[in-house]
């Protein structure tokens, strides 16, 4: 689907020449989508990264399977495990460091790789710190508000390399992905394939369009509650529509979040004076109990709702996707 506006794309080289008029044009482009291509971001090593995704994912379900993603979101998201998508995934959480720690990684990751994907990171934190850098002066605050919150702690950042294999045939009511917004503050997504839709600022979908050596960047569900919404979490997903079924569909992820204990917004309770405090940690857990409440297995939360507070949790239901009847569980076996 077109949109009748003009999808944002913006040159990160103006961060150095003209910082004012680049962090304005980036909120405005948040504000308005939630989502915008960043040319010019100078992140190292795609290729590389593109290049052990692949290795990895040929790799025998025995050696891939050797390690499975852990709360950590550490380890491999296989295919027959895999919940909301028809695809394959190897993702690397922990803060700075973790990943050439971790005892939840395939041997096949040794630590040479595992430096790879170490310094793959740091390029994106880097970069994620200055776009943060530019909402904080939009909305006011100091330049380095944001980075106080986005520390080398819990839980840090992850990395994750996507596979959507190709099929014979279009499997029947199950997407590549499921629409969802993001949960922390912002998400980049490498990928040289078309395919992600998102909702535009007409609530209507629209085919993102592929940029050469651009990177999509969106606004995460955190973010979105501590500017008090005027930084958009947008929905999104990838069909089958907009890349040929036949098609293997590769990418590269990058999901920020803030440390566990960062207050991303203050809620007033009539029953008390002083306001609730909001911290990411608190919305994680919101979040999952509503997302993996409507999982065939319930996922490891349980659903105990009763336990939350109802002003949180109906915020955190505002931001709509996170309402578990929207998700929907797919559970795919591939051949
Ligand atoms: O693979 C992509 O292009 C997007 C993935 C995504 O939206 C996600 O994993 O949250
Ligand atoms: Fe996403």
């Amino acid at each position: 689907m077109e949109s009748s506006r003009e999808f944002p794309i913006l040159d990160f080289s103006r961060y150095s020449t003209d910082f004012d008029g680049f962090s304005k044009d980036l909120f405005a482009a948040s504000n308005e989508w939630g989502f915008f291509i960043l040319t010019g971001h100078g992140v190292e090593g795609l290729e590389r990264m593109r290049d052990l995704a692949s290795q990895f994912f040929d790799l025998p379900m025995e050696e891939k399977a050797e390690k499975i993603i852990d709360r950590t979101l550490t380890g491999y998201d296989g295919k027959k495990l895999t919940t909301f998508a028809a695809s394959e995934g190897m993702s690397f959480g922990h803060p700075a460091g973790g990943v050439l720690k971790t005892e939840n990684l395939p041997t096949w990751w040794d630590s040479a790789k595992r430096q790879e994907v170490e310094d793959f990171k740091s390029g994106c934190y880097d970069l994620s710190i200055a776009i943060m850098s530019c909402f904080a002066v939009q909305m006011g605050r100091d330049r380095s508000y944001f980075t106080q919150f986005h520390q080398h702690k819990e839980p840090g950042n992850v990395l994750k390399l996507i596979k959507y294999p190709r099929f014979k045939e279009r499997p029947t009511g199950v997407p590549r992905l499921s629409e969802h917004t993001d949960w922390g503050s912002i998400t980049f997504v490498f990928t040289d394939k078309a395919g992600l839709e998102i909702r535009d600022p007409d609530d209507r979908w629209f085919d993102l369009p592929v940029v050469p050596g651009g990177v999509v960047v969106n606004i995460a569900d955190a973010l979105s509650l501590w500017s008090k919404k005027s930084l958009k979490s947008t929905m999104h997903r990838i069909g089958w529509n907009n890349l040929d079924v036949t098609t293997d569909r590769t990418s590269v992820v990058y999901f920020t979040h803030p440390n566990n204990g960062a207050v991303l917004t203050k809620l007033d309770k009539e029953s008390s004076d002083e306001p609730l405090e909001l911290t990411y940690r608190d919305y994680l857990k919101i979040r999952s109990a509503l997302t993996y409440a409507s999982t065939r297995d319930g996922g490891e939360t349980g659903d105990d709702f009763e336990a939350f507070d109802e002003t949180a949790l109906n915020l955190v239901k505002s931001l709509r996707v996170a309402n578990s009847g929207v998700l929907e569980s797919h559970r795919l076996e591939v051949a």
